[in-house]
């Protein structure tokens, strides 16, 4: 299988300015060195605490962000710096976390939806029209839905139209920058289903940002770790959750709700003790200055070579 996203060594360095000639006095290493390739029609799960560096990483790839080193490629071509472009700006889209305020409240679903399409399109109005309500029907809306306001729907049916516009241009690749954080856990399993099914429908490529490990179990082929701007863990959903390597990782595991750990795997054992071996042992995982170590590396994804722990 291709890959179709590649990141290799990502560097994004904010600066921190400060004193009378607002010089740069140092830097905060959102990102610092991460590496992860995304197989075509897959999706991968970044997750990680907040300020861990996967917005910026997301942002990055999107072209949201200046990269301070590394590279990034799209279907084999380099999008980092100069190299993007119109092309690459359609192909690919992101679904932000707040459905609500990622959305321009004052306009319509037809003018949010069909936004993009307008923007690189010429299109009479009922073409506009047929697209638009083609798209509402892919996400599940009701046709009905085309002239209300954002404030006229729930929460998860503002995710779906965030949806139908990000697919709204037959993208290849979404960045899912925790789209369901913002939403009641009674409708979060209900819109990750929905994902799933429109990403195995449109053979969409997905990176998908979590801070909750549970949220990507399911609908995730490969999971990265991150954790102070580095990834210190990466592989399949499976090893991460039957082998998990990083006490990072442990601890995220055991993070994850009662109600879904039970069913994720009884025979761990990791979630009575992973936070006292947690506390014990993590120092072991930090670098002379307190930053956690790179990657150990279990899965295929990404075949350099990182140093593993030992
Ligand atoms: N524009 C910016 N300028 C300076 N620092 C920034 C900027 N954006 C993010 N940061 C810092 O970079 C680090 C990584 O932030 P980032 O938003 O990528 O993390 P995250 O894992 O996505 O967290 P969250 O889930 O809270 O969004 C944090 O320390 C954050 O404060």
């Amino acid at each position: 299988m291709n890959n179709l996203l590649e990141i290799n060594n990502l560097k994004v360095y904010y600066p921190i300015k400060g004193g009378f000639f607002n010089t740069v006095k140092d830097h905060v290493k959102a990102v610092d060195g991460v590496s992860l390739n995304i197989p075509q029609g897959t999706t991968y799960g970044l997750v990680g605490e907040s300020g861990s560096g996967k917005t910026t990483t997301g942002k990055a790839v999107i072209g949201l962000n200046h990269i301070t080193e590394g590279e990034i490629l799209f279907d084999g071509k380099a999008i980092s710096g100069s190299g993007k472009s119109v092309e690459n700006s359609k192909e690919i889209q992101m679904i932000f976390q707040d459905p609500y305020s990622s959305l321009n409240v004052r306009k319509r679903v037809f003018d949010i939806v069909s936004e993009p399409i307008r923007n690189y399109h010429k299109r009479t109005k009922d073409e506009l029209i047929a697209e638009v309500l083609d798209l509402l029907q892919k996400v599940g809306l009701p046709p009905g839905s085309l002239y209300k306001y954002p404030h006229e729907f729930s929460g998860g049916q503002r995710q779906r139209i965030g949806v139908a516009r990000a697919i709204a241009l037959n993208p290849k690749l979404i960045i899912a920058d925790e789209p369901v954080s913002a939403l009641d856990v009674s409708v979060q399993a209900q819109v990750l289903n929905f994902m799933q099914d429109i990403q195995e429908e449109l053979d969409l490529t997905m990176l998908f940002i979590a801070h909750d490990l549970g949220v990507v179990r399911h609908m995730c082929q490969h999971i990265g770790i991150m954790y102070q701007g580095r990834l210190v863990e990466e592989g399949t959903a499976e090893d991460i959750f039957s082998n998990p390597q990083h006490l990072y990782t442990k601890r995220l595991i055991a993070a994850i709700p009662d109600t879904n750990v039970d069913k994720i795997d009884e025979n761990l054992h990791i979630r009575q003790s992973v936070k006292e071996e947690y506390d014990q042992h993590f120092h072991e995982y930090l670098d002379e200055d307190g930053r956690a170590l790179p990657l150990i590396n279990i899965s295929a994804t990404h075949k350099a070579a990182l140093p593993a722990k030992g």
